[in-house]
């Protein structure tokens, strides 16, 4: 079976004021399935941010290539996003995003109700028609209640009025909202209150639940939070993939020393 969403051969290096180019992806290749949760782990500047806005056409590569369904969404010479493929113009639409400050995601002026509808909106449902604002209403409230939340009063609240686990929950509804086929959790705990981040694990459990084809590529730092939600384990060390497996096998007989140091530290 193909892969859902899949890089190969992944280089990627940006420019160092005075001092040339630093390479952060060293042939890096990674693939998601529907359905899966694949995790990508490494210490800091390992380069998973990189790797994985790569993978969502958000960011170019050096060279290599993504493709979405088969269909290439980074390609060619100079590893240019196709802005005009099928497959790119596929999943800007089939895709969610979900960052690490939920504050940066959500505009500070708009009520919860706006900024979880937006992509229904942009997707053309309400705009032409398609879609009443009632069942606008319905599909918010339902992608709101999935992140843990009660639509309630939340519908009419601003970011400032939101505790942070409670912005990332909205974040979360509006990465889901549109029904996605794919969606990327960037370090989406690093940021909340420890207290509070068991929510958005449990938010990100019920969506895998709820949606059992839906693939969800999560970086995280937290090996506790990987263990819990992922498939498969993808281990990066200053831009080379080290190790990669089911994340039983990974966390349980990790085989590069890295990963053993990185299981050790974390005392699963
Ligand atoms: N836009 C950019 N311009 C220049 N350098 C960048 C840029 N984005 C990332 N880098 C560099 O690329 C390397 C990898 O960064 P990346 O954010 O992918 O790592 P990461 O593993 O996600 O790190 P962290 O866990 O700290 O978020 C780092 O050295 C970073 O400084």
């Amino acid at each position: 079976m193909n892969a859902l969403l899949s890089a190969s051969h992944i280089v990627k290096s940006f420019p160092v004021a005075g001092r040339g180019r630093q390479q952060v992806l060293f042939d890096v290749s990674a693939s998601v399935d529907a359905g899966e949760c694949l995790a990508v782990i490494g210490g800091s500047g390992s380069g998973k941010s990189t790797l994985t806005r790569i993978m969502l056409g958000l960011e170019t590569a050096d060279s290599g290539t993504v493709t979405y369904e088969g269909s290439p969404v980074v390609a060619g010479r100079g590893g240019r996003i196709a802005g005009s493929s099928e497959g790119f113009r596929a999943l800007r639409h089939e895709s969610g995003l979900v960052f690490q400050n939920p504050f940066a995601s959500l505009d500070p002026r708009w009520a919860v109700f706006r900024s979880v509808a937006e992509p229904l909106v942009l997707a053309g449902g309400a705009g032409r028609g398609n879609v009443s604002r009632a069942e606008l209403v319905e599909k918010v409230s339902k992608a709101l209640r999935t992140a843990g939340l009660e639509p309630g009063d939340m519908l009419s609240r601003r970011p400032r009025e939101l505790s942070g686990g409670q912005a990332q929950r909205v974040a979360i509804a509006r990465a889901i909202v549109a029904s996605p086929k794919v969606i990327l959790a960037d370090e989406p705990m690093s940021a909340i209150d420890v207290t509070v981040r068991v929510q958005i694990l449990d938010a990100l459990a019920a969506i895998r639940a709820e949606r059992p084809d839906m693939a969800l590529i999560i970086v995280s730092h937290d090996l506790g939070v990987v263990q819990h939600l992922a498939d498969r384990i993808l281990v990066l060390h200053n831009g080379h993939v080290v190790e990669s497996g089911p994340v039983g096998a990974v966390l349980g007989h990790p085989q590069a020393d890295y990963t053993r140091d990185l299981v050790a530290a974390a005392s699963l």
